[in-house]
């Protein structure tokens, strides 16, 4: 039977991703941390070699198939839970500077440890809410790429990760099968929050179903007002 990193080499092959051996091996390192901390808490219910290979990795580097990341470029993912897609896009391509966003303390001490024990530079890793960081004059539109998958339905996670973006940024949303409902209810938080929908991808990591990337452009500043609070957003979603 094949071992993780040759299905991960075939996996990038069949999705024409280059993946040279010395970054199959540093994910397969991060997919090692990852399923020893997976024990003692819950950060995955992927856990099978391909499923790994294909739903976490590919899934996380099929961005850079679609969306040019220009060298050095500033990247915020938001709800990362165990750093998807945005520690593997690092691995993937070293040069940008990451923000990782996630809520949920146990995650972020995850991420701070495999940052360390990968030696890994130029991650900054945030224990907040985003609807709280995002406020921050540190990390209000600073960012050139801002990811979120599997955190919220559209019109929530375009309020809460477009601030992040810089004017002349993207927001990028992994979604799945079918998202055209989740867009027509998110047109009203796009439009409020200065965003424009510019693309929208559609591939397969199996051959047989369909995930799509959302392309929304920053194209005006968000108003200050903007995120609300949690409970603000519960009660009136954009
Ligand atoms: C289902 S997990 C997905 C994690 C990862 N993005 C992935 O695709 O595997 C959603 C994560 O988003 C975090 N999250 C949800 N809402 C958040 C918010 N408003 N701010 C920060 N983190 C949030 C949760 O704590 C959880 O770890």
């Amino acid at each position: 039977m094949a071992d993780f990193k040759e299905i991960l080499r075939c996996e990038a092959q069949k999705s024409s991703i280059p993946l040279e051996p010395d970054k199959i091996q540093q994910l397969d390192t991060f997919r090692c941390l990852l399923l020893e901390k997976n024990k003692y808490i819950n950060l995955t219910n992927i856990t099978e070699d391909e499923d790994f290979a294909r739903k976490h990795i590919i899934d996380s580097l099929i961005i850079t198939k679609h969306v040019s990341i220009p060298y050095g470029a500033r990247v915020a993912d938001i709800g990362t839970g165990a750093g998807i897609p945005g520690l593997i896009l690092k691995i993937y391509r070293p040069d940008i500077k990451l923000l990782l966003v996630e809520s949920i303390r146990k995650k972020t001490d995850f991420l701070e440890d495999v940052v360390k024990k990968m030696n890994i530079s130029d991650v900054h890793v945030v224990n907040k809410r985003a609807e709280e960081a995002g406020h921050s004059a540190i990390y209000r539109e600073k960012y050139d790429i801002v990811t979120a998958r599997a955190v919220s339905s559209l019109n929530t996670l375009v309020e809460i990760c477009l601030p992040f973006a810089k004017i002349g940024g993207v927001f990028l949303a992994l979604k799945g099968t079918e998202p055209e409902e989740e867009i027509d209810a998110a047109q009203n938080a796009i439009n409020i929050l200065g965003g424009k929908l510019t693309a929208y991808h559609k591939y397969s990591l199996d051959g047989i179903s369909y995930r799509s990337l959302l392309v929304i452009s920053k194209v005006k500043n968000s108003p200050e007002k903007y995120p609300r609070s949690p409970a603000a957003i519960k009660k009136k979603p954009l």
